[in-house]
């Protein structure tokens, strides 16, 4: 009981208890300088007072606190040579970097904690240890946390492949991890190898134990093969002209912001693309019309083999929040549209389908775009009262087939000659079931609300549908026709 006593207070811990700390660590392979044995067991004390109230660890048996605290800790330094600075990734308490940082004083070790109270902890510990090269990062790291590091360490924090991603930001280029595991990792492995094999090549997998108890560990090693996020911020920013905005005043910033209505993009001829598909799509496959790469300040920059005319306008987060609109937070591309063809109902139609799309809402004009190209349709003729193929919401609606699609401008709807073969969408019309559809014609439906003219009523076709609803949204209608076409005469 007096032992236990002993144990539970702070500086009441005797001497020989810190001798028996030593001599623990010696059983283990760990021979400390005095100095750094003083830190090791002001470091003990430290947890031991804090523990109470702040819950630092579960482990309060005096030789499991050695042994599977500070020994666990410090092995990995004596089975590899650890790389500097070194980012302790959810250290917790300190653990392992502060037994590291004592058992090897040449290290610079990045303590990173994202829980409050074991920050304050820490830099108490760092304080009162007298260390130097240590370092708390008081955040949770993610991806932007871009400060360099030759390596990180992390015991008892997640599953391998989630910190392989975390450290896209920090780790440089063949930089190392090191994540300090039990026994039974192999699942991790594998999933992190199958997720990041292409940026992390796998070099080492050492299993050993902690002399003397039947702890077994296994210290798997990562080494970084690409670029860190921040180098290709580097290389990035000498590749690309970089405009860096600030103000909502910024007249680039201006012209940008009228992009997020139609009237800007016709007048400018410019287009925000938004989302990781369609940007990575529109790069890919139209580089010549890709015109900036538009960013916060601390994001991805453009990737490496996107073209070198392409602008990068780093923007504050608030200015690229109001260019966001779908809170994709990913880059925004500016693109510049290729022309569109002009149809005229004069030359008739092409084999096939052409679609005549009067949609006013950009939505409904991105969905029926993305049907027509899904199913073939020939051309796609947005009508004058269509709303721009290009809105961001239109872009977004077709999932970026607006793109690649077979654009072409026309006349109005009331302007459409009657005596083309064209076979208009109504909810009066005959049943679309069985339609014999022409070998080249025009699929016209209604605009939203005011639906066809009279004219078009009456030789219209209709998708049969219950009449619990007064009528299909215009886009849905447009690709069930579609589809009803596509497998007429099958
Ligand atoms: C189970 S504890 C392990 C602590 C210490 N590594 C150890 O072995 O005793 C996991 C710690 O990681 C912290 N953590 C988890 N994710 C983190 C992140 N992304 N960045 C910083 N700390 C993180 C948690 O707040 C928690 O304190």
């Amino acid at each position: 009981m007096a032992a236990v006593k002993k144990q539970r207070t702070s500086a009441g811990e005797s001497r020989h208890t810190q001798r028996e700390m030593a001599r623990l660590l010696a059983r283990s392979g760990i021979v400390l300088s005095d100095a750094g044995l003083k830190q090791l067991w002001s470091y003990h004390c430290l947890l031991r007072k804090h523990n109470p109230e702040l819950n630092l660890t579960r482990i309060h048996n005096f030789e499991n606190m050695v042994l599977k605290l500070y020994v666990d800790s410090i092995l990995p330094g004596t089975l590899v040579d650890l790389p500097s600075p070194l980012l302790d990734l959810g250290t917790g308490p300190g653990m392992p970097g502060i037994p590291l940082k004592i058992a090897f004083p040449e290290l610079t070790v990045l303590l990173a904690e994202g829980r409050g109270k074991r920050v304050a902890f820490l830099n108490t510990a760092v304080q009162e240890l007298g260390l130097y090269g240590v370092s708390v990062i008081g955040r949770a790291i993610a991806p932007d946390f871009q400060e360099p590091v030759a390596g990180v360490i992390t015991r008892a924090v997640e599953a391998m492949a989630a910190t392989l991603e975390r450290v896209d930001g920090c780790l440089s280029s063949g930089g190392k991890i090191f994540f300090m595991k039990g026994p039974s990792c192999d699942d991790e492995i594998a999933d992190a190898q199958a997720k990041f094999g292409a940026r992390f090549r796998l070099t080492d997998d050492i299993a050993y134990s902690i002399a003397h108890t039947p702890h077994r560990r296994r210290l798997v090693i990562f080494e970084r093969l690409d670029a860190s996020r921040r180098q290709q911020k580097a290389a990035a920013m000498n590749r690309h002209r970089v405009h860096v905005i600030e103000s909502e005043n910024n007249a680039r910033f201006k012209e940008l912001k009228k992009l997020l209505g139609g009237r800007g993009v016709k007048k400018q001829n410019l287009a925000l693309v938004a989302g990781v598909k369609p940007v990575t799509e529109a790069l890919a496959a139209f580089p010549d019309q890709c015109r900036a790469w538009i960013t916060r300040q601390d994001q991805t920059p453009p990737p490496e083999n996107a073209p070198s005319h392409l602008a990068w306008e780093q923007l504050a987060p608030a200015l690229f929040e109001a260019l966001d609109v779908f809170g994709t937070r990913a880059p925004l591309l500016l693109f510049e549209p290729s022309s569109m063809g002009v149809w005229r109902p004069d030359e008739g139609f092409s084999p096939g389908c052409t679609l005549l799309l009067p949609f006013q809402d950009p939505e409904n004009a991105g969905a029926a775009i993305r049907s027509a190209v899904a199913f073939g349709a020939a051309k796609i003729v947005l009508l004058s009262e269509c709303a721009h193929p290009f809105h961001p919401k239109t872009i977004r609606a077709s999932a970026g087939a607006v793109l690649h699609a077979p654009l072409f401008e026309g006349p109005s709807l009331k302007d459409l000659p009657e005596d083309l073969p064209i076979v208009p969408l109504s909810m009066e019309g005959a049943p679309i079931t069985g339609f014999s559809f022409p070998a080249a014609f025009g699929l016209l439906a209604g605009i939203e609300g005011p639906g066809l003219p009279d004219a078009w009523r009456s030789r219209a076709v209709s998708i049969p549908v219950t009449g619990a609803v007064e009528s299909l949204n215009a886009a849905t209608a447009i690709a069930v026709a579609l589809y009803a076409w596509s497998q007429a005469g099958k």
